[in-house]
């Protein structure tokens, strides 16, 4: 991405807050360990008066009587419809909850031709998916954008972990092979948001566990703690993950005379009763074969971040780091040796990145697929202090998730973005 060529320079037409992209309906990925608690979530947007029009794309609500009983309330036995009513339900809080049973496009076009209907589309995964393949579907698909991409656009992932076995699965979830990275640590590390529920059948001392493994896991994440699924819906839908900076990468902005900053990037309701002596180096951590790496980006120069653009290629389509040095070579996919040392492979990235002419870019990344799209300073801060801003100008952060990430991948990082 050459950001100095004029080619590349975003038309007016294409503004993002253009009538366009303004007409896509958002769609939210839920995904979610075995059991977390992800129909519990739906069903509870299902039936409570929330005051959102959501269409809700369940997996199996075949099984979900409570539903379907609901369901035969408000069909008449003369809709012409109601054939199609074990396809698409239409609930009484003005929801729809519609399967997905067969062919998951098929059931998504059924469902969009009830556009207007519904304002918001909840995506459920099985418990076992990894999001990263299934976001990619909704995100920088050919054959999706030129269809079904011009009226849904993906929001975000959002991934349901259990409080209570959280801890064991993420142990757990992890075959004897070096090469593999269990599925509950896929779906952390390919979420946006994570729900941390069931909170009600834990110690504060395991839920600070798991809510610290979770953070490792993915820096990026806000964690909101959660009985049944009981969340503020704007904590999951229109959070715009992959076209606004992540709230967890935006450095607060603190007075001058404030104590050492609460560094807090999660974001469980307004209380804060665990303690933090678990906090360790922050910048990286290693858990079952995945990995986070946090770097923070200085202000850039366009040569700079065109360095850091070839950075994040070399290591998203070729999983090696760019022209390593001997001493400081990587064992990647290329190294045939690789004796015992992990291949390079990037889950997730997420950034945000500030220029020296004053522009800010989101870097967003699921598995080979990335971009970095510049943020308009004034309209996508939504909700955020305008104070913001200026703290955003000074500093950015890089936060890669994934397999091998490690000190030479940050040192090579570091020295593509400062130029060393
Ligand atoms: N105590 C407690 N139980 C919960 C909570 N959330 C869900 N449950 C129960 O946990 C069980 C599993 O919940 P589900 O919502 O079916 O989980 P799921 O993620 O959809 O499960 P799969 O579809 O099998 O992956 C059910 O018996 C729920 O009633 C919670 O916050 N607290």
């Amino acid at each position: 991405m050459d950001i100095d060529s004029d080619d590349e320079i975003p038309t007016l037409i294409e503004h993002p807050t253009t009538a366009r992209t303004a007409a896509r309906v958002p769609l939210t990925i839920i995904c979610g360990f075995l059991g977390a608690g992800k129909s519990t979530l739906l069903k509870r947007i299902l039936t409570e008066r929330h005051g959102y029009r959501i269409a809700v794309i369940m997996n199996e609500f075949g099984d979900t009587a409570d539903i379907e009983s609901k369901a035969v309330n408000v069909s008449s036995p003369d809709d012409p419809a109601a054939e199609e009513s074990e396809e698409i339900l239409e609930l009484a809080n003005g929801c729809l909850c519609c399967s997905i049973k067969d062919s998951g496009a098929a059931a998504i076009e059924k469902l969009m031709q009830r556009k207007g209907a519904f304002d918001h589309i909840l995506l459920e995964t099985t418990g076992l998916a990894d999001p990263g393949p299934i976001a990619s579907i909704f995100w920088h698909n050919e054959e999706f954008a030129a269809g079904l991409g011009r009226d849904i656009v993906l929001d975000g992932v959002v991934c349901v972990v259990d409080a209570f076995f959280g801890t064991q699965q993420m142990e757990e979830d992890h075959s004897g092979s070096e090469d593999h990275i269990g599925e509950s640590l896929k779906q952390i590390a390919g979420s946006d948001v994570v729900l941390l529920n069931k909170v009600d059948l834990v110690s504060p001392e395991t839920l600070a566990t798991v809510e610290s493994l979770i953070q490792r896991v993915n820096p990026a994440a806000p964690i909101h703690r959660t009985v049944r699924g009981d969340v503020d819906l704007a904590h999951i839908m229109g959070i715009k993950a992959f076209s606004a900076p992540p709230p967890s990468l935006t450095p607060v902005p603190v007075p001058v005379s404030a104590p050492t900053p609460h560094n807090h990037n999660h974001g469980h309701g307004d209380h804060c009763d665990h303690d933090h002596a678990d906090a360790r180096d922050p910048n990286h951590y290693e858990l079952r074969g995945i990995s986070s790496l946090q770097v923070s980006c200085p202000v850039l120069s366009p040569a700079r971040f065109d360095a850091l653009d070839a950075w994040i290629r070399s290591v998203l389509w070729e999983n090696r780091i760019p022209d390593p040095s001997p001493s400081s070579a990587t064992s990647t996919s290329t190294d045939a040796e690789g004796k015992g040392e992990t291949e390079l492979l990037v889950l997730r990235c997420k950034g945000l990145i500030a220029m020296e002419t004053g522009e800010r870019y989101v870097l967003q990344g699921v598995r080979s697929m990335y971009d970095m799209i510049q943020v308009d300073n004034d309209k996508e801060g939504k909700g955020q202090d305008e104070d913001i801003d200026i703290a955003v100008s000074q500093v950015g952060k890089i936060v890669l998730i994934g397999k091998g990430l490690s000190e030479d991948v940050r040192r090579s990082l570091i020295n593509a973005i400062s130029g060393v």
